[in-house]
């Protein structure tokens, strides 16, 4: 059963805890994004860890550098599982992954910026990683042209165990299950949604028919 994952790209802890608290019963993971860490800081994944402690806190770290140090810093505030670049090197992720074990938690290598997504995601699963975001950001996104379509080909050939984000909304969540993922990601479709619950509701319900 895949599970459906609630970006959460708002920028403060109140608004966070707000929307997390219309869409929990919907939601398997909630992840903070990386501008909202950026500005409230940790004190946001403990708030939500608090606030919510059955479900999977995902810190979006984007960590580049001291893949441990800031692993560590991510699971002690209270997160379970936090990122790492893809476009970094193995020694970052490794160390990341060596303090997820210590704490008993889990890294997940996201592809923003990678030019092959694939073969970078075949090569960090060797390395003991959760799963490897497909992922196109809020910039790619916007780009003309833009479409989730290459994130579920990729997917459906990549062979490990990947989520994708980049777009993810009632439209296509059944095409990106059927690509085989572990995590769905949904930012916009919940958080820009006039009713978050009943979006959150609508994606769950077609995930989890699909
Ligand atoms: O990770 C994200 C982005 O880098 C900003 O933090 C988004 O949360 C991710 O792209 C999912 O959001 P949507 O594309 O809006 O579904």
């Amino acid at each position: 059963m895949a599970k459906l994952q609630v970006a959460i790209d708002l920028l403060t802890t109140a608004d966070a805890l707000a929307l997390a608290e219309k869409v929990a019963p919907y939601i398997d993971i909630i992840e903070l994004g990386t501008p909202l860490i950026k500005s409230e800081g940790l004190a946001v994944i403990t708030a939500m860890k608090e606030a919510f402690p059955n479900k999977i806190v995902f810190a979006d770290f984007k960590t580049a550098d001291a893949g441990a140090l800031e692993a560590e810093m991510a699971f002690k505030a209270g997160a379970d599982l936090v990122t790492v670049l893809a476009t970094t090197g193995n020694a970052t992720i490794a160390g990341a992954v060596k303090a997820a074990k210590q704490y008993g938690k889990g890294v997940v290598v996201d592809t923003i910026g990678e030019t092959d997504r694939v073969k970078r995601a075949q090569e960090v699963t060797a390395l003991g990683v959760e799963f490897v975001e497909l992922h196109a950001g809020l910039d790619e996104q916007a780009q003309p042209g833009y479409s989730i379509q290459v994130l579920i080909d990729e997917a459906a050939r990549v062979g490990v165990p990947v989520s994708i984000a980049g777009g993810v909304n009632i439209n296509n969540i059944a095409a990106v299950k059927q690509a085989g993922v572990k995590v769905v990601v949904a930012g916009a479709s919940i958080y820009s949604s006039a009713d978050p619950a009943a979006a959150a509701k609508a994606l769950r319900e077609a995930l989890d028919a699909a």
